[in-house]
């Protein structure tokens, strides 16, 4: 399951993360940097506070990209007990010495590696990571005044960075001036922690103080691990209320339609072979049926977000050629059934260039509640489209 990691600066707001049930509690002073430190005494005596119930972490600080200062930094910081180090990697000729200087660290003490979307790395830079031995690998935004994670890299590249990262044997994180919309757009592709520091804050100001509304608010939108017996005296109004969906049919409140109307995209796709190698125009039409969850919709904890259903399409599409409209169709609509919330859906797949008009197909498809409820236990997210290589930009 996907871990919510807050980045806190003092006792204090360890405090507040300990209470909002933040599950890393990742020591950082954001009016440093990106990637801050706290003073290494102060890490200490906060990882001693927090005494093992929850997971901690630690900025390196924004370190250069000079061997033996990332070394003699990093050892520093393993002497506080944290139980990870995050390290910040700018793009240098000097990135790979940097990671293998602290290799012999990694042995001992969990590493991740801190990659920014807003600066471009080499297509192979994960490797250098896995070959010395990280923990895991992290993308977060260098410049927090230039936008949030998604305007830097597309679901569908973020995506292929936490597969590529599984694949080589890391977990994966995600931060970047992240807001509650973009949580379930990022749960979908299943990565092992996402981090924030201004979504906490009030007003999205990540040089105030944490805010304990603000921060319960997006710990509500990451799914808890339930102890395991749970499942068999499940209150479900109880669990909705604390943001919490595992059954929405159980609360009996019906559905609401959601849609996406005339989303338009180039996509490789067609039988004849003057269709191949090249894209043409299509619109999508998608409407779904989705289980409400309460009567009164506040936040992005009610609602399953139409966002997610584009970066499916996004996804799907950037797959590459498909024959047949009605293959892509299909796809889309598996891809919104696996959201155990959505109990119906029309799609709408229409070539736009091929003749006076539009040319397409429109299917209509229905949940199967089994294969819902596995698909809600499996990973609480849903995601389309994992391939290819290069996620970061290179
Ligand atoms: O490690 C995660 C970061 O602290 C994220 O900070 P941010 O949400 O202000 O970009």
């Amino acid at each position: 399951m996907t871990k919510m990691l807050a980045s806190v600066r003092n006792r204090q707001e360890a405090e507040v993360a300990l209470q909002i049930g933040a599950d890393i509690i990742d020591l950082k002073e954001p009016s440093r940097g990106a990637l801050g430190a706290v003073e290494t005494k102060e890490i200490a005596e906060i990882v001693a506070f927090v005494k093992g119930r929850r997971l901690t972490s630690a900025a390196s600080g924004d370190l250069p990209m000079d061997a033996e200062a990332v070394r003699a930094k990093v050892e520093e910081l393993a002497s506080t007990g944290v139980d990870f180090i995050k390290i910040g990697f700018l793009p240098s000729e000097r990135l790979a010495d940097c990671a293998t200087a602290v290799s012999g660290i990694a042995a001992r003490q969990k590493l991740v590696a801190v990659l920014f979307a807003d600066h471009m790395y080499p297509v192979n830079v994960l490797d250098v990571f896995a070959e010395a031995g990280f923990h895991g690998v992290m993308i977060d935004t260098a410049d927090k005044t230039k936008g949030r994670l998604l305007q830097h890299l597309s679901t569908d590249r973020i995506g292929t960075f936490v597969a590529d990262c599984h694949a080589r044997g890391l977990t994966s994180g995600l931060a970047g001036s992240l807001e509650a919309p973009d949580v379930p757009r990022l749960l979908a592709y299943n990565p092992d922690f996402i981090g924030f520091r201004g979504a906490l804050c009030s007003n999205l100001e990540r040089g105030a103080a944490i805010d304990r509304d603000a921060a319960l608010k997006v710990r509500a939108l990451i799914p808890e691990e339930q102890p395991a017996d749970t499942q068999s005296r499940v209150d479900y109004k109880l669990l909705a209320a604390r943001g919490y969906f595992p059954d929405a049919s159980e609360l009996g409140l019906g559905t609401d339609k959601i849609f996406v109307r005339d989303f338009v995209l180039p996509v490789e796709i067609g039988a004849y072979s003057f269709e191949h190698g090249k894209t043409q125009r299509m619109r999508f039409d998608v409407t779904a049926d989705v289980l409400r969850v309460t009567r009164n919709p506040e936040d992005m904890r009610h609602v399953v977000s139409y966002d997610i259903i584009m970066d499916g399409i996004r996804s799907l599409v950037a797959r590459g050629h498909v024959e047949l409209v009605e293959t892509l169709a299909e796809q889309i609509a598996a891809f919104v059934l696996e959201n155990p919330r959505v109990t119906n859906v029309v799609v709408r797949a229409e070539k736009l260039e091929l003749g006076p008009g539009g040319v397409g197909v429109i299917i209509e498809r229905k949940q199967d509640r089994q294969n819902a409820v596995r698909a809600g236990e499996r990973s609480g997210g849903q995601a389309a489209g994992r391939q290819g290589q290069g996620a970061l930009p290179s």
